[in-house]
């Protein structure tokens, strides 16, 4: 049953994160202007989460943790077999537990499911660390998703369709993040990176705004 794998939620992803917590940090560029803050990963499907969060907690020394296979992992079941067996409501539970409990670490980077941001209350730890929107056009999603047969939500003959309401419900939802990475159709995996990191460093270079002068 799902709820006794969810009973053990907390010691599993404990046991994924702790051996990584010996890990020696190198210092990077970015290193002292972090300061250990997560980055949360969000955007689309295909997007690029899984694959540019790998390469950003290589080259900031940050562990990596990848939502979806903490759930898998977690549950002992594929996402297809979750949502097939219990629901979507209830991968969005797993999910938030799972955030939940990441969130409590420091020096991560953290690739979401693309549906992370349609629960509010997912954003109470979000907020937490620096969220980055990769934003990848509709016509490199579909190439890149063309024949997936891993993310449920597309797995009907009008995949496309879906994947653009998707994508017009998100939108704004995405919009919040701290940090707007546009991809475009050409750039690689590395250089998607390398852009990130430099928009990062942007960021957290620029002067926080003074507020504003209280009325007398
Ligand atoms: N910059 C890129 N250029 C080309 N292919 C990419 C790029 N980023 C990701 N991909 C590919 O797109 C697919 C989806 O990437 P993935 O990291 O799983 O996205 P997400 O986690 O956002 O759903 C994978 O096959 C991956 O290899
Ligand atoms: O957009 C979504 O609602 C989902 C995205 C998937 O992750 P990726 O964004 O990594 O594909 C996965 O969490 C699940 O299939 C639902
Ligand atoms: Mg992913």
């Amino acid at each position: 049953m799902l709820e006794s794998h969810l009973a053990v939620t907390l010691s599993s992803i404990y046991a994924v994160i702790s051996p990584l917590l010996a890990m020696p940090a190198q210092p990077h560029p970015l290193s002292d202007l972090l300061k250990g803050t997560n980055l949360y990963l969000i955007g689309m499907m295909g997007s690029g989460k899984s694959t540019i969060g790998h390469l950003l907690g290589r080259r900031l020394n940050y562990r990596f943790i990848d939502t979806d296979e903490l759930i898998e992992q977690t549950t002992g079941q594929t996402i297809p077999e979750i949502f097939q067996q219990h629901g979507e409501a209830s991968f969005r539970q797993i999910e938030t537990d799972v955030l939940a409990q990441v969130s409590a670490y420091t020096r991560l980077v953290v690739a979401t499911g693309g549906g992370i941001v349609t629960q509010p209350y997912n954003w109470s730890y979000l907020h937490h660390g620096l969220v980055i929107w990769l934003e990848v056009p509709l016509a490199v999603l579909q190439r890149r998703l063309q024949g997936d047969t891993g993310r449920p939500l597309l797995q009907s003959d009008g995949w496309t369709e879906r994947l653009q309401a998707l994508l017009e419900q998100r939108q704004p939802l995405y919009a919040q993040a701290d940090v707007r990475v546009t991809v475009t159709a050409q750039q690689s995996p590395k250089a998607v990176t390398r852009q990130t990191l430099e928009q990062i460093g942007q960021v957290l270079r620029s002067p926080t705004p003074e507020p504003p002068p209280i009325a007398p």
